[in-house]
Parts: C-alpha cells; sequence; structure tokens
C-alpha cells in the first residue's frame, strides 16, 4: 500500500497493493493498523454506504455539520468517477481549495478525506458503483452542502454542465460565498 498526502492537510490518496493470479485479484480495501501507520489517523469506521450511478451522475457537494462531520474512505468498485474534496476549514491554509481525483475500477485508488470537507463525485463511465466508510452517522438534520458549480470554487467536472444528473435536493444547495457568510467567515 502506498499513501500519499494530498496539497491538503490530512486528505489522502491510498494505492492498495493488489495481488493478482490466475483467479483473479485480491487486496485489502482497510487495513486500520497499516492505515494508521501510513497515516498517523486512527480512525474509527462506523458505518459503510455503496451507491450506484449512471453516467453524468454528479452528488455533492455535501458534508455534515458540527459534531456529525464524517471523516470518509473512499473508493469505486465499478467504473470510473471524478472524486473532489473541498476543505472547509476555517483554519486551515488551504481552506476553500479543491482536490480532484479519478477514482476507478482499474486503478483502484482510494481517497480518505477528513472531517471538515466537503465531497462530490461524478460518474465518467457508463455506471458506477461508490463504495465509503464513514466515521460518523448518517444524520439527516446534519446534511449541508456546496453547490457544485459555485463560481467561487470553479471546480472543473470534465463533462459538460447541461448533461449532469442532479437531484433536486443538490439543485438547491448553496454558494460557497453563502456557506462562509452562514459560518462568520
Ligand atoms: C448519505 C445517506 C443517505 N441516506 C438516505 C437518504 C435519502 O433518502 C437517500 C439518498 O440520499 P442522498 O441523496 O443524500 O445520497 P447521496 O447524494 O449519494 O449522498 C452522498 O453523497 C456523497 C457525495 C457523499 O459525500 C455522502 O456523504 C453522501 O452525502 O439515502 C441514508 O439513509 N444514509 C446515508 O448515510
Amino acid at each position: 500500500m502506498t499513501v500519499k498526502e494530498t496539497k491538503l492537510q490530512g486528505c489522502f490518496v491510498i494505492e492498495p497493493t493488489v495481488f493478482e493470479d490466475k483467479r483473479g485479484y485480491f487486496f485489502e480495501t482497510f487495513n486500520r493498523k497499516n492505515f494508521k501507520e501510513a497515516t498517523g489517523l486512527e480512525i474509527d469506521f462506523v458505518q459503510d454506504n455503496e451507491s450506484y450511478s449512471t453516467k453524468a451522475v454528479l452528488r455533492g457537494l455535501h458534508f455534515q455539520t458540527g459534531k456529525y462531520a464524517q471523516a470518509k474512505l473512499i473508493r469505486v468498485v465499478k467504473g470510473n468517477v471524478l472524486d473532489i474534496a473541498v476543505d472547509l476549514r476555517k483554519e486551515s491554509a488551504t481552506f476553500g481549495q479543491c482536490f480532484s481525483i479519478e477514482l476507478s475500477e482499474k486503478n483502484k485508488n482510494q481517497l480518505f478525506i477528513p472531517r471538515g470537507f466537503a465531497h462530490g463525485f461524478v460518474v465518467l463511465s457508463n455506471t458506477a458503483i461508490f463504495s465509503y466508510k464513514c466515521d460518523n452517522y448518517y444524520n439527516k438534520a446534519s446534511e449541508s452542502g456546496i453547490i457544485h458549480n459555485d463560481q467561487d470554487l470553479n471546480i472543473n467536472w470534465k463533462l459538460p454542465e447541461e448533461d449532469l444528473i442532479i437531484s433536486e435536493k443538490d439543485k438547491q444547495l448553496p454558494t460557497f460565498k453563502e456557506f462562509c457568510h452562514s459560518e462568520g467567515i
């Protein structure tokens, strides 16, 4: 397993060691001890999620607020997605900056996103199965987010805006400026 910290402190890209033989492949999708050794973080994951989406589905940018904030360990089981993490930690030197990475069935890369980030992804392949661990439970009342096409964040989603398939809930998300205002930033 290779672990590299991104330009956003505490946000890591993990390349697992994949064992291939005539039967197929094997790899560890999470190993608490190795993860701690490589990142210095002891994360207590409590919920695993999976979603299936078709091409151009965009989910995000999401986060849960306050004591319900979630760190996430993300991977793609089938297909290819562009995954985005946005640093919303007020005190961070990289506040407001984004990190993007393609996660796929083929590269098997994982992204660890700490608490205090917004997260979203768009599906680049015909279909995708997306899987992630969270270190805090889902809490509907704490759901929040930022609109995917925010002018300040200016994220390149790699697909034409008019092709994107987005939930009605996500279309109503506030802008980054509105988020900053609500946080007194
Ligand atoms: C996220 C979540 C949703 N749900 C329910 C609520 C709703 O009825 C249905 C679909 O929820 P959503 O539309 O919010 O699903 P989705 O848009 O896939 O939400 C996810 O997006 C990505 C980008 C993330 O980062 C995740 O943390 C999560 O917010 O599933 C749960 O029961 N538990 C959960 O943990």
